[in-house]
């Protein structure tokens, strides 16, 4: 199969869909791999290390939508990029539809297979597509907001960890899977005071056998959200309902009644968000602030720390895409149901039922389209 890499165009974001490595494994596997000039420059894969991993290099992207019948990627293709998409051409990055209706038309309209890594599950349970980029906006979002909590970039001037005499700041983490429990990890490691809120009561006995004493969880409702949030200095958004709009669990009053200087980071935003009072934001510029609160609403934290996504990225991706290229996108699919579940979009339907749900469209079973 012809398999082809653009350059990332959405702000600040340098991962790269393919490493050398995985290029190697695919050639050597008797695919064919081109990758835009300068795709992985800015974190050390340079052209020359992908055209001896096999690749070819093509001098920008429409040079690669024309040539490739598999687009490997990292976020969800902008519109520039989804005007390259031809009929039938297999598209296998993230997407984010259910809180996108303008990308999800695009997607429709390009008559492509559009496979999103975050909806891929895995034969033990869980998004093995997502998880590794929720390791790293989890851990991301303790220093994010650790950072933001200083006066100088509109916080209130408090330290997480507080000092001997001092009482340490609190996090209020909402979801506890992946993202909530490598915030979770990140924020005890600072000695700051946690408070984990989930509706998965399994989930946070399990914490509570990792973490004990130190941190405290709760039973999501409305109120106990309400409280936690009433008192906290950082609250970390990191709920998911796959595939589907983020919940809004924390409303603009709850906002309203925070203390000022008080920093949300809204990791869900790529979902939605789980803010009433979230937008998203980038890297250029991460914050704004509503009732003096500071909001932290980056949709593609993972982008800042390039090179280590894209490396965890590969882990997780390399399989399934051996597995498109070896089999076709149909026979592929129709052998495995994990990867099945990954087909959002698929020549001009929607094939993923929360996403269809979430955006009032017509939903298509994936099984009738896959022959
Ligand atoms: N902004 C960014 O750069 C990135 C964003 N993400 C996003 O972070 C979000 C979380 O991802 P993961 O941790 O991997 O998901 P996950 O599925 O591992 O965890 C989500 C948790 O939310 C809980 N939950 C669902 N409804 C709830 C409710 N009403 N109250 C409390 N908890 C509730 C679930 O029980 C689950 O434990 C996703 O939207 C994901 O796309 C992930 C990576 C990067
Ligand atoms: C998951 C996601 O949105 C990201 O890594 O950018
Ligand atoms: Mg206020």
């Amino acid at each position: 199969m012809r398999i082809g890499v653009p350059k990332e165009i959405k702000n600040h974001e340098y991962r790269v869909g393919l490493t050398p490595a995985s290029v190697r494994e695919l050639t050597l596997a008797g695919h064919e791999v081109m990758v835009q000039a300068d795709a992985g420059a800015a974190i050390g894969m340079l052209d020359h290390d992908y055209v001896s991993a096999g690749a070819s290099i093509a001098p920008d992207a429409e040079a690669v939508f024309e040539y490739a019948q598999m687009i490997i990627k990292v976020k969800e293709p902008q519109l520039p990029e989804c005007e390259m998409l031809k009929p039938g051409q297999i598209l296998y990055t993230y997407l984010h539809l259910a809180a996108d209706a303008a990308q999800t038309k695009a997607l429709m309209q390009s008559g492509a297979i559009c496979l999103a890594y975050e909806t891929i599950t895995g034969p033990g349970g869980g998004l093995p597509l997502l998880a590794p980029m929720s390791e790293i906006a989890g851990r991301m979002s303790i220093q994010a907001a650790a950072t933001h909590l200083e006066k100088v970039r509109g916080g209130k001037g408090v330290l997480l960890g507080g000092v001997p005499g001092v009482p340490a700041g609190h996090v209020v983490i909402l979801g506890a899977g992946v993202v909530g429990t490598n915030a979770l990890q990140m924020a005890v490691g600072l000695q700051a005071r946690v408070t984990v809120i989930d509706k998965n009561l399994e989930r946070l006995r399990y914490l509570d056998t990792l973490y004990g004493n130190r941190m405290t969880t709760l039973y999501s409702t409305t109120p106990a959200i309400e409280d936690a949030v009433k008192s906290a200095d950082v609250v970390i958004g990191a709920v998911l309902l796959p595939g589907a709009a983020a919940p809004k669990l924390v409303t603009h009053d709850m906002v309203r009644q925070m203390q000022p200087g008080s920093v949300l980071v809204d990791v869900a935003i790529d979902q939605g968000g789980c803010f009433e009072t979230s937008h998203p934001t980038t890297h250029a510029e991460p914050t704004y602030v509503i009732d003096e609160v500071v909001h932290y609403c980056v949709a593609n934290m993972p982008g800042a720390v390039a090179r280590t996504s894209t490396l965890a990225l590969n882990n997780a991706t390399l399989p399934h895409a051996l597995a498109l290229a070896n089999k076709g996108w149909q026979a592929a699919m129709q052998c495995d149901e994990h990867l099945r579940r990954g087909l959002n979009v698929c020549q001009g339907k929607v094939t993923y039922r929360a996403v269809a749900e979430s955006l009032g469209l017509p939903y298509t079973a994936a099984e009738s389209l896959l022959g």
